[in-house]
């Protein structure tokens, strides 16, 4: 695992890069959800995979930003699936973004996840890498130094609701209006990387990005961004659902699959199980 965190650095250095000399304008090629891609995402993408393809123990590869599974080394022992530039469409307004990376064994599915890292390219990069607890990194210098560990508080302060509000479904609206009565603040940059590791370094707090009626099943990809933050904030101690259960019990049936998903701390999480099962 050691030479898979060290490629993450050695791309997130050339990520950084990119992200501040690159070409922000979009290619003319649509990925597999149907976005289309801007040059930085390919650009992303193709560092990411070169740097990939010299690792002897990844087995085999998969990016939002491609159609198909790579394989690489046939005696690998993880599968990484990864987004190379989440939030992309927010540096020409010089908003954070981040790159998210699923770490998993034998299969791509949420049973098989083993480990998650993300960076965090703000007014400084950032790395979080989940295995049995959460731990921050920070470059500094040229290298990536050790911060602090991350732990999540059983409740938090801040609300994140992603998604359309006019396509909510009327039992999600009053689950949001009745967090923000309680005192709740609203912090979303629509960039998950940041939203999400706000939420996790000021204690916590909730996250969601509900199916709509234009997107039953929401927006987020299941490999790429919803399983590697569940790990994340399970191992926080926080929690991840898509309303009714674990993200992590999700089922996939297709790499490029989305769920619905919440992320937060426990009583957050509660509440959204809570409220789903008396509606959903
Ligand atoms: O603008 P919306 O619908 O709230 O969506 C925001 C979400 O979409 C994303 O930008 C999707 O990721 P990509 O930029 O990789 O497509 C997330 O970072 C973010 O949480
Ligand atoms: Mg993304
Ligand atoms: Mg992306």
């Amino acid at each position: 695992m050691q030479d898979i965190i060290k490629a993450i650095e050695e791309a997130s250095i050339k990520i950084k890069d990119l992200i501040e000399t690159g070409d922000t304008g979009k290619s003319e090629q649509e990925n597999s959800t149907g976005d289309t891609q801007l040059k930085l995402d390919i650009a992303s993408d193709v560092i990411i995979e070169n740097i990939f393809k010299q690792i002897p123990s990844i087995k085999a590869i998969v990016s939002e930003e491609q159609e198909e599974i790579v394989d690489l080394n046939e005696d690998g022992e993880y599968l990484i699936a990864y987004d190379p530039l989440d939030g992309s469409s927010l540096v020409d307004v010089n908003l954070s973004v981040g790159s998210i990376y699923g770490i998993y064994k034998n299969e791509f599915n949420a049973q098989n996840i083993v480990a998650s890292i993300y960076v965090v390219f703000g007014p400084r990069v950032e790395m979080v890498v989940a295995t049995d607890d959460v731990k921050m990194y920070r470059l500094l210098k040229g290298k990536f130094e050790f911060i602090q560990n991350i732990v999540l508080n059983e409740k938090g302060k801040l609300n994140a609701p992603g998604s359309t509000q006019n396509c909510w479904a009327p039992y999600h609206k009053q689950m949001i209006d009745d967090i923000f009565q309680d005192g709740y603040r609203l912090r979303y940059s629509g960039g998950m990387v940041p939203d999400l590791h706000q939420i996790l370094l000021k204690g916590g707090g909730l996250f969601s990005y509900p199916g709509t009626t234009d997107r039953p099943k929401g927006k987020l990809r299941q490999l790429f961004e919803v399983f590697p933050f569940a790990y994340t904030y399970e191992k926080a101690n926080g929690g991840a659902v898509d309303g009714f259960k674990r993200a992590l019990e999700v089922e996939t049936t297709h790499i490029h699959d989305t769920t619905p998903c919440f992320f937060g701390s426990k009583t957050e999480i509660n509440r959204v199980l809570e409220v789903y099962k008396n509606n959903g």
